[in-house]
């Protein structure tokens, strides 16, 4: 959505927005309207009320206009405060950027020196910016700009050393790019949108601090008026004529409250994250709507699916991302969910915890059945005793779900702590154990680092000791070897086998690897766009996979030793889960589709163990119903 539009959805930035456009037509205006001149006096008509005398808004102690003055004021103090507002912002980030850049000493020197001004009360450092260089606009103006580059220069230093470490600046470096053109070229435009935001949220405050020097006589000088000034000159008449400091005092509100409002609408459109609703909190658990009734499970386990449908409300569209998922897990047993990215895997995973962040999540429907206890719409207490207890979770990247300020053996305290009542020795005596048993060799000294000292390999490891920490029934291992070489990868799944077969752990394993699939998975669940397509025992699918899509991502699997077999990538991408086709959703990269596969919904079929969801599957499976017509073959590409 463009910036524009996402900034007039909210409703105070774009009555901000108006009000400020009012204001900046009149002070343009003001040169060309039939105002009285601004600085003429006139004492025999002084402290005129409003609409006496010809004068809209009344007349001064001096006898001028108060309407032209107020005009010509506000033309000044925008113009004033806008200027020291783009100063602060330029030297302020020149200098955030370069402490940040360079870093060592430079930062040292440069981020101590902005602390020592930081430290000074503002309003003594602008006056005494002012005494040194004597009263006037300009110079105060100077004095708000130089007190406000220090707040630039810390908040674009913060982003610039966040920037200055990332890939793409060490790439320009290896480069051999000077470091002019990378501050120019890779850091700039990455903190600009920050200069913005920051600007658009200071530029009432220094509005404010101009208008408050001018007000001390430091600012405008007479007869010239600006904002500040004019409420200087009306203090002594506050009581007996008040309307002459409640003239330029409602205009500074009229100013800095538009100004204000209007700046936090930009921050909002314009921040990335704000824009994808990403800080907007969360609700405990995932909303569920359910749109039907609760679907009475078929299979028994563990924990068994029905029917599962999880959506996304993003404005207008809706995000089918899991739509009618059904899967069981029996204890001891491990069932690998499979899937290129998009399918839906993840999605599925959170849901059963109520874990899918609501909004822009919804559950519309199905079951979610661990223990005899439906999990879909159960209250969050229920929901919060169960995360982590019985049923645990592993991700992908233990670094992201690790807290980097607490070593792992504190960490592994807290999970356990957080459903049991026992003391921290206590605590930390099973924290060891746990890393023990994940086999983290000298478990008791690795328990006192912290995530960052350690190994890919051994931060998943800890990843897993977190999740067995309460000793949970089932595990949803979610991609946790992606990210791992291949030896700790095999090291991993061997552990995951063990601790399944020592404890008779459930494990829902999701991958996007038949190899990883193929080691440890006892049943397989493949999904594409949000659906299942096949499912049944791993080793029966791997031998004779049922649906087209099933065998195009197992002939994608790299075999070593298989001598030069060409890999087949499948063609085309997965559809947009908020547009999926009707029919079977792989039917326009399938060379087997026909006409019928892209017409109605077509069920998953076939007996208790394997079932594929195919209209003409590549292999026949027990218990499925054959299409009523062969129809002619689809030319490839016609048709969605
Ligand atoms: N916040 C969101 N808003 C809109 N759509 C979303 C959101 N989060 C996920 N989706 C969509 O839901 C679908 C399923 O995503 P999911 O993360 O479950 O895929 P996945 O199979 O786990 O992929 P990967 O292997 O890459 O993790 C995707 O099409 C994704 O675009």
């Amino acid at each position: 959505m463009s910036f524009f539009k996402l900034l007039i959805r909210n409703r105070l930035a774009f009555a901000g927005l108006i009000v400020m456009g009012l204001v900046l037509a009149l002070v343009i205006a003001t040169p060309i309207l039939p105002l009285y001149e601004p600085n003429v006096t006139d004492t025999a008509n002084r402290f005129l009320k409003p609409f006496e005398g010809g004068h809209i808004l009344g007349t001064d102690h001096l006898g001028r206009d108060l309407l032209s003055r107020l005009l010509w004021g506000t033309q000044l103090s925008l113009a004033v405060g806008i200027s020291a507002a783009v100063f602060a912002a330029f030297f302020g980030a020149a200098i955030g950027i370069v402490a940040g850049y360079f870093g060592g000493t430079t930062d040292n020197v440069i981020m101590r020196g902005v602390d020592m001004l930081m430290a000074f009360p503002y309003i003594l450092l602008a006056l005494a910016i002012v005494a040194a260089l004597g009263p006037g606009l300009v110079n105060a103006l100077i004095a708000v700009a130089a007190v406000n580059i220090p707040f630039f220069a810390r908040n674009i230093r913060g982003v610039t050393v966040g920037i200055a470490h990332k890939e793409f600046v060490d790439a320009a470096r290896l480069a051999g790019e000077s470091h002019l053109k990378i501050i120019l070229t890779e850091i700039v435009p990455n903190v600009i949108p920050v200069i913005v935001i920051a600007m658009s949220t200071t530029i009432g405050w220094m509005i404010l601090e101009t208008a408050g020097l001018s007000f001390l006589g430091l600012g405008s000088q007479p007869p010239q008026a600006d904002l500040g000034s004019m409420l200087g000159e009306a203090r002594s008449a506050l009581i007996t004529n008040p309307h002459t400091s409640v003239v330029p005092g409602v205009m500074i509100l009229i100013i800095v409250m538009a100004i204000n409002l209007l700046g936090d609408g930009v921050r909002d459109a314009l921040d990335p994250r704000l824009r994808s609703g990403a800080l907007t909190r969360p609700r405990p658990a995932t909303l569920v709507e359910r749109e039907g009734p609760v679907p009475a499970p078929v299979e028994s386990g563990t924990l068994v699916l029905t029917d599962l449908q999880t959506q996304f409300r993003v404005g207008e569209r809706v995000y089918k991302a899991v739509s009618h998922v059904s899967l069981h897990v029996a204890p001891g047993e491990c069932l690998g969910v499979i899937g290129e990215s998009g399918s839906g895997k993840s999605v599925t995973a959170l849901s059963i915890m109520g874990l899918v962040a609501s909004p822009p999540g919804v559950i519309v429907g199905g079951s979610a059945i661990y223990d005899g206890t439906e999990l879909i719409g159960a209250p969050y207490s229920k929901l919060r005793s169960y995360r982590g207890d019985k049923v645990a979770y592993i991700f992908q990247d233990p670094l992201a779900t690790l807290h980097p300020l607490y070593t792992v053996g504190d960490q592994l305290c807290e999970a356990i702590r957080v459903h049991h009542s026992v003391s921290k020795a206590e605590a930390w005596t099973r924290a060891v154990e746990l890393l023990k048993q994940v086999r983290i060799p000298n478990a008791e000294g690795r328990a006192k680092v912290y995530p960052h000292e350690m190994s890919g390999g051994m931060r998943q490891r800890v990843g897993i000791a977190m999740a067995l920490a309460n000793d949970p029934d089932v595990i949803i291992a979610d991609e946790p070897t992606t990210a791992l070489d291949v030896t700790v990868q095999a090291q991993i799944l061997a552990l995951l086998n063990d601790l399944r077969r020592e404890r008779g752990l459930s494990i829902i394993f999701i991958t996007h690897d038949f190899g990883v699939v193929a080691q440890l998975c006892d049943r397989v669940a493949v999904m594409y766009a949000g659906r299942i397509v096949e499912t049944g025992p791993t080793q029966e699918v791997l031998d004779d996979a049922a649906h087209p899509y099933t065998r195009r991502l197992i002939a994608c699997v790299p075999e070593l030793g298989e001598g030069r077999r060409e890999l087949h990538a499948i063609p085309g991408l997965p559809p947009a889960v908020d547009r999926l086709p009707a029919g079977c959703a792989f039917a326009p990269r399938c060379d087997k589709a026909q006409t019928l596969c892209q017409v109605g919904v077509i069920e998953l079929e076939g007996g208790a163990s394997r079932k594929v969801r195919c209209l003409y599957p590549e292999t026949d499976i027990a218990g499925m119903a054959k299409p009523v017509a062969q129809v002619p073959e689809l030319k490839k590409g016609a048709g969605a």
